[in-house]
């Protein structure tokens, strides 16, 4: 049996049935389920157990928290108790935003999400980040990383010079991943599964080109295989 890969797989089902279903079918050959707004907004802390059944899969719960410290302290603690491998917080809320979450739920990695991946340059210039995107992804990721977070969410673009900045021990990951020639859909800054492993990212966030896929099962298991190729 080979070990699962280090791919999140997005749950961004419309019901529970079938975010369960894709759980199931890549449980065998991926590490991590990730569960975001559209399921835990519309099922609540239920959904956790539904998607980790019995395979003891990671669960990762992307809620992007984003708020003043002490009602970020109080969402995290209140999800704590559903025992997330991870949970993200954006960046941008700040270091004592990114502390409040880290010491409200001390067994889950708080991962901050530094730009969103849906952004492109020009996005950034529009809301006033202009420049190289890496370069406010490593002043966002030292910050982060400076305030307790053990986990940095950024694009695989970036993971390089965000691996430069925060050395070895900070799990990265990166959402933003398309297998070479799929379609982006509405993310911009991607890269390939493989560019983002030997890129430096810890795990890799892929969501639609493995649950879009007419089996995605065998989706994952030929991303995972590829990812096994890189490594060996
Ligand atoms: O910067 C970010 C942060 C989080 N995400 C999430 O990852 C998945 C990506 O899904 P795809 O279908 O592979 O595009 C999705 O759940 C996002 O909420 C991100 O894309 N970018």
């Amino acid at each position: 049996m080979t070990t699962p890969a280090p791919i999140a797989v997005a749950l961004d089902a419309p019901d529970l049935e079938t975010a369960a279903r894709w759980a199931g079918l890549v449980t065998p050959h991926v590490s991590t389920v990730k569960v975001g707004l559209e399921l835990y907004l519309r099922y609540g802390p239920d959904v956790i157990a539904s998607v980790r059944g019995a395979s003891g899969v990671h669960v990762f719960l992307d809620l992007k928290l984003h708020d003043i410290p002490n009602t970020v302290a109080g969402a995290a603690r209140a999800v704590a108790r559903l025992k997330p491998t991870i949970l993200t917080v954006h960046a941008a809320g700040g270091p004592a935003m990114i502390k409040a979450a880290v010491e409200s739920a001390p067994n889950t990695k708080i991962a901050a999400v530094t730009l969103l991946t849906s952004l492109s340059e020009a996005d950034l210039r529009a809301i006033g980040i202009p420049g190289a995107p890496e370069d406010a992804a490593r002043r966002m990721a030292a910050v982060a990383v400076g305030a307790g977070a053990q986990a940095l969410v950024c694009s695989p673009r970036e993971v390089a010079a965000v691996r430069a900045e925060v050395g070895p021990d900070v799990m990265l990951i990166t959402p933003g991943v398309r297998p070479a020639g799929a379609d982006t859909q509405d993310q911009a800054r991607v890269a390939t599964p493989e560019a983002a492993l030997g890129d430096g990212a810890d795990l890799l966030v892929i969501g639609r080109p493995i649950t879009g896929a007419p089996d995605p099962g065998a989706a994952a298991a030929a991303i995972a295989a590829a990812l096994r190729r890189v490594r060996a």
